[in-house]
């Protein structure tokens, strides 16, 4: 691609300057973008003004084009990878070979343009369907399927123009499950680019971060005792029944917190039904004949 800047004048195809590399020679592990949308809604621009913080201001038809920057990202020094693609055809999106390489992706409309609009919808559709492919055919998909997904209205200086509102976008970024929207000019902000990309990062890190350990809740079903006699017609209430039915196994008893006395007395009016749990505790619980009774105070171990 052949970018003339409107300032300054960087040929992003002739020798680098700093911002700009061609991406032979990076070394690093990148994170690595995908900016995609109808031709004209101004992804070379997105991508230059991520780039260089310059707008371009003419151009030549965009081929798809791979670059690299070093920017700093949620305080972080990171090398982003740039795909800039070119043409809406399916085959020519390469989305299944781009969703192994990306690790996000950014849809871009024209606020004046509704047809770029309901474009990123059915762009949204090719991703999730390469997505899903890929679950099939690959173990590692979990991870890849969770790829976030960023949803750009662009050239919001067109004021008079404009024919989908920032209500508009929100909704549909809603609806497509992006968890990014952002409407912009980027002619007129230097800064949206960055900080796409930036929430962009920030989204990709938190879904891969590994999760802090989770209170178990596995279930254990406990068997009605058929000593129990449940043909008095005797009603409990429904939260005594959920009770008596489900516990979460995963709660260790811990003697600090079990009042003495919290115990129902074992008698020939409650039946003992321990539980097991699958790290070596025993959970006594202990149910009237008729009437269920809360097993007892236990505390999380965390
Ligand atoms: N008014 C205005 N014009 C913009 C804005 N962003 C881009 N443009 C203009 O829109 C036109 C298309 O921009 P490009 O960046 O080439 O669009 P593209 O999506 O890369 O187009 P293709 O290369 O054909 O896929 C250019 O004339 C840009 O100057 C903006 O925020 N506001």
């Amino acid at each position: 691609m052949y970018l003339r800047l409107e300032t300054g004048g960087i040929d992003a195809n002739m020798s680098s300057p700093k911002m700009i590399q061609r991406l032979s020679n990076v070394s690093k592990k990148p994170f690595k973008v995908v900016v995609l949308g109808q031709s004209g809604v101004g992804k070379s621009a997105f991508t230059v003004r991520l780039l260089t913080r310059r707008f371009i201001g003419e151009y030549d038809p965009t081929l798809e084009q791979k670059y690299v920057v070093r920017l700093e990202l949620n305080k972080d020094d990171v090398e982003v990878e740039v795909l800039d693609t070119a043409g809406q055809e399916e085959e020519s999106l390469h989305l299944d070979g781009n969703l192994k390489w990306a690790d996000g992706f950014i849809l871009i409309y024209d606020v004046t343009d509704r047809c770029s609009f309901d474009e990123c919808t059915r762009l949204k559709f090719l991703i999730n369907r390469a997505k899903k492919g890929r679950k099939s055919s690959s173990s590692v998909v979990s991870l890849l399927a969770d790829i976030p997904v960023a949803l750009v209205g662009n050239k919001n200086d067109k004021i008079n123009e404009r024919l989908v509102s920032e209500a508009q976008g929100e909704e549909r970024a809603k609806d497509l499950n992006c968890p990014i929207f952002l409407d912009t000019s980027v002619r007129e902000s230097v800064d949206s680019a960055h900080d796409i990309v930036e929430q962009l990062y920030r989204e990709f890190h938190t879904r891969r971060s590994p999760r802090p350990p989770q209170r178990r809740n596995k279930s254990v079903e406990i068997m009605e005792d058929p000593n129990t006699d449940d043909t008095t017609g005797d009603k409990q209430s429904l939260p005594m029944r959920i009770m008596n039915k489900v516990i979460p196994v995963g709660l260790r008893r811990s003697s600090s917190v079990i009042r003495p006395g919290a115990l129902p007395q074992r008698s020939s009016d409650t039946i003992q039904t321990d539980t097991d749990t699958d790290d070596g505790f025993t959970i006594p619980m202990y149910r009237e004949r008729r009437k269920a009774v809360p097993y007892m105070d236990y505390q999380h171990p965390l």
